[in-house]
């Protein structure tokens, strides 16, 4: 799913009247109509419901939803927030209707105006959509304080009151903090930058059918991957394939001390459909490894402790393929940062042809020594969480510089980044970021960046083209942890769990 900015929302919506065609009017009502059905579903007849209506467009939605939600007799009252001199054509057009059968609308132009709002109560904001120009002040600061404070259930009408549906904010900006929010069509950029999640809650996004054609050929370089995209990625298997065809992937993974890392990886590399995996960790882990793995080949680094990428002197043809004979390698979980180890780095990018899976320390020694950035093989999976990404590049001042700095660097060097947090960003080569829909705090443990590592080395190793690999498998991963959560609650979830909880279909 595309997400627009507000320029392209706005001639979507212009482009709906014209191509469907429909009068303005009436898409507002039918923008209405939806928000109504959505919120008759959670809230009963019996709740107590006060709508802040601004004077623009968002306005109107909400005169438009205190109409039909009347007609359905919720008990309501209406608050108009009187900012401004001017209201939209259809303001005033909803405004008109809504008197007809409503004769006691509430005016807010003073701060004495505001009312009181209770615990059981829900506000519903329609202050100010996607029209914002600049900070709420004066009446309209006052009235988004005062439902702030209240102890009421807030849902906002298309995107919270005073958020920039995708510029950044300021500091001291006044903006409401709803329980929910409810966008019509497409997310906005606003809802997937970690620093908004106050100013969005629970999102919904309903579909009042705008014009199709439009979202298809509008350009945009953000996407929202939904459970339908992320399916259409998955390959089906034929009924005749055999191990040989699903890849042999090889991961360079564990140091003394966390050869849990190796073991969770390897894990979940075979739980993602790989055909063969040899794992690669120091000698103190072979033991374990093919005990607890035994799906899994080892083979035992020349080191005791950590990687060196030396196979042992006295195993000589036993090692199984050259490192660059594998389908695809993952490297970095729980490898640490020994000198030896980055020699091994250092050795093993200039050999390496096809895409690699980066995690962890193998990302630390990367922003350690910044030069072997250039050696990736083209299109390689970084997987870098925030902090990762900041030593890989330098401090961000807001949600979206982050985002400016995530294309750039996968633009410069050619390759895949997906920056881990809630809605993971992947970034593509070609500038593309897509944000994925799954996952869940409980995410946010030990371990699960390993599982990943696992997953993408996976995929790549089956032939999935990189960029497909990372928006499947991140969304794959997130998946799982919301089947764990759904089970037994995010609190306690381990990465062990999300690698029982894989499933590819
Ligand atoms: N797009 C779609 O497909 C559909 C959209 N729909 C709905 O339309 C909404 C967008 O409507 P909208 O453009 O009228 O914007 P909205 O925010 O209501 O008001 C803008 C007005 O407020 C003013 N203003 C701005 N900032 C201010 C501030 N801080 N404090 C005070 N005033 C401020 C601004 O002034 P100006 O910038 O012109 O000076 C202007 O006068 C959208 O969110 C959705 O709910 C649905 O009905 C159907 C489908
Ligand atoms: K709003």
């Amino acid at each position: 799913m595309k997400i627009l900015n507000v320029d392209q929302i706005r001639s979507l919506d212009q482009s709906t009247i014209q191509h469907e065609p429909i009068a303005p009017i009436n898409l507002m009502e039918r923008a209405a109509l939806t928000f109504v059905d959505w919120f008759v579903d959670r809230f009963t007849p019996t709740t107590p419901t006060k709508i802040f209506c601004g004077l623009g467009d968002n306005g109107g939605d909400g005169l438009a939803i205190a109409r039909l939600l009347l007609e359905r007799e919720y008990p309501i009252e209406v608050y108009v927030v009187r900012y401004a001199p001017r209201e939209s054509d259809d303001f005033m057009h909803n405004h008109r209707r809504l008197k007809l059968v409503f004769d006691s609308v509430h005016y807010i132009e003073l701060t004495h105006d505001i009312p009181t709002i209770r615990h059981n109560e829900v506000v519903i904001d329609a202050i100010l959509g996607s029209g914002l120009s600049r900070p709420s002040e004066g009446i309209v600061e006052d009235t988004v304080k005062a439902i702030n404070r209240a102890p009421a259930t807030v849902v906002s009408v298309d995107i919270a009151s005073g958020l920039y549906p995708n510029q950044p904010n300021g500091s001291t900006d006044v903006i409401i903090e709803p329980d929910y929010t409810v966008t019509f069509q497409l997310p906005k950029l606003a809802f997937v930058l970690p620093k908004n999640g106050r100013y969005v809650g629970d999102w919904h996004i309903l579909d009042i059918q705008l014009h199709k054609r439009y979202i298809d050929l509008a350009p945009t370089s953000y996407y929202f991957t939904q459970p339908r995209e992320a399916r259409l990625l998955l390959r089906k298997r034929d009924r005749f394939s055999n191990k040989g065809s699903f890849g042999h992937a090889l991961l360079l993974v564990g140091s003394y001390g966390k050869i849990g890392a190796a073991i969770l990886a390897a894990r979940a590399c075979l739980r993602s459909g790989v055909g063969l995996l040899t794992v690669q960790v120091p000698q103190c882990g072979y033991t374990i490894l093919q005990t607890v793995v035994p799906e899994a080949m080892c083979r035992p680094d020349g080191n005791q402790n950590v990687l060196t990428g030396i196979a042992p002197a006295d195993q000589p043809g036993k090692q199984g393929p050259a490192l660059t004979d594998y389908s695809a390698i993952g490297i970095g979980p729980g490898i640490g940062k020994a000198p030896e180890t980055l020699v091994m780095l250092k050795n093993l990018l200039p050999t390496l042809k096809k895409p690699i899976v980066v995690d962890a320390d193998a990302l630390n020694l990367l922003s350690e020594n910044r030069e072997l950035l250039n050696q990736l093989p083209p299109n390689s999976i970084l997987t870098p969480h925030p902090k990762e990404f900041e030593r890989l590049t330098k401090k961000w001042a807001n949600d979206y510089q982050k985002l400016d700095l995530l294309r750039e660097f996968a633009q410069k060097y050619r390759v895949v980044v997906v920056l881990k947090g809630a809605y993971s960003a992947v970034a593509t080569p070609d500038g593309d970021i897509h944000f994925n829909s799954t996952g869940n705090p409980g995410l946010s443990t030990g371990g699960t960046g390993d599982v990943l590592t696992g997953i993408l080395t996976s995929l790549l190793a089956q032939g999935y083209d990189p960029v497909e690999a990372a928006v499947l498998g991140v969304f794959a991963h997130g998946l799982a942890g919301d089947r764990v959560a759904e089970q037994r609650g995010p609190i306690g979830m381990t990465a062990s769990d999300v690698i029982d909880a894989l499933r590819w279909e």
